[in-house]
């Protein structure tokens, strides 16, 4: 068990077991292995080159790993090996969402609008792909409310309602990055990923962040976040996983890795030598 971690044994809902991942001659991430667990919020974290976005990019499918596996098992119990399917497949068949560092929204659609759009797929199916079916099926009909329905929980849940039919691209920047989030939960994801949702944000919006975060990980959706606001990491983290140079140097809870010496050498910059006065000076409670 990873130290500082609790003794109660949750469910896994992601494993990446010896992921390699290399660019030319760069070897971004080595042997990296992880675990993520249902119901937690995982953040991965490490100074700026570390390959937490590599890592990302191979959970999600933009990047096929030289080596490795990743497991993603459902509730169902049913497992994906993520390295074998291409991002559309993690989406739909393994229930993994994500958001990215730059806002992808469609600006010159309303709120709801982008949250109707990301559940294209399933009013596709309900319509049984045919004309008729869009024109006159009650069981289109029905999932079109089930949309509207879903749309207006998550605007409600992500502080948005009241701007549910402005042009997303008028909404301040924090407002724009939960609907990023909002739209991704519209999807019915099991393991919500997003890169940076802190990034750009004031305090204010940082904190409604951590709400909206806190209570999508209550209701039962895992999620795996990379973050470089302490902050955010800190305080709504169940785990953090630690990375220099493409590998794992810490993983633990909140409290234990913001206290280990490899992480506290890792942010600051540090040579080995100094690294063992970090952990003199942690153990006299000096650090
Ligand atoms: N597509 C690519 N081609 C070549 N090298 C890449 C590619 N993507 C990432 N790298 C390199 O891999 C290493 C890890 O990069 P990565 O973006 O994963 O780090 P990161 O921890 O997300 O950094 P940051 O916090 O700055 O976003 C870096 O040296 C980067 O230059």
């Amino acid at each position: 068990m990873a130290p500082g971690t609790t003794a109660m044994v949750k469910d896994t809902i992601l494993k990446v077991d010896h992921l390699s991942m290399k660019f030319g001659g760069l070897m971004a991430i080595n042997d990296l292995s992880l675990e993520a667990k249902r119901g937690e919020i995982t953040a991965l974290i490490g100074p700026n080159g570390a390959g937490k976005t590599t890592v990302f990019n191979c959970i999600t499918g933009f990047y096929k790993p030289t080596m490795g596996m990743i497991t993603l098992k459902r509730k169902t119990g049913k497992e994906f090996l993520l390295e074998r399917l291409k991002d559309f497949e993690i989406t739909k068949h393994a229930g993994v969402a994500r958001t990215f560092q730059n806002i992808r929204l469609f600006s010159g659609l309303t709120v709801l609008e982008n949250l109707l759009v990301a559940q294209h797929n399933a009013l596709m199916r309900a319509s049984g792909y045919t004309i008729l079916g869009l024109l006159g099926s009650p069981a289109y009909k029905r999932a079109v409310e089930a949309s509207i329905e879903k749309a207006t929980y998550w605007l409600e849940k992500a502080d948005l309602i009241d701007r549910a039919d402005d042009p997303a691209g008028d909404l301040p920047y924090g407002a724009q990055r939960r609907l990023e989030i909002a739209r991704a939960m519209c999807t019915g994801p099991e393991l919500l990923c997003l890169d940076e949702p802190a990034a750009g944000l004031n305090p204010k919006e940082s904190l409604t962040l951590n709400t909206l975060l806190r209570s999508i990980r209550d209701e039962g959706t895992s999620l795996l976040l990379i973050e470089h606001d302490m902050s955010v990491v800190m305080e709504i983290s169940d785990h953090v996983v630690v990375l220099e140079y493409g590998q794992k140097i810490s993983d633990g809870t909140p409290d234990h890795v913001k206290n280990d010496p490899k992480v506290i050498a890792a942010y600051l910059g540090v040579e080995d030598e100094e690294l063992e006065q970090i952990e003199e000076q942690l153990e006299g409670g000096k650090v």
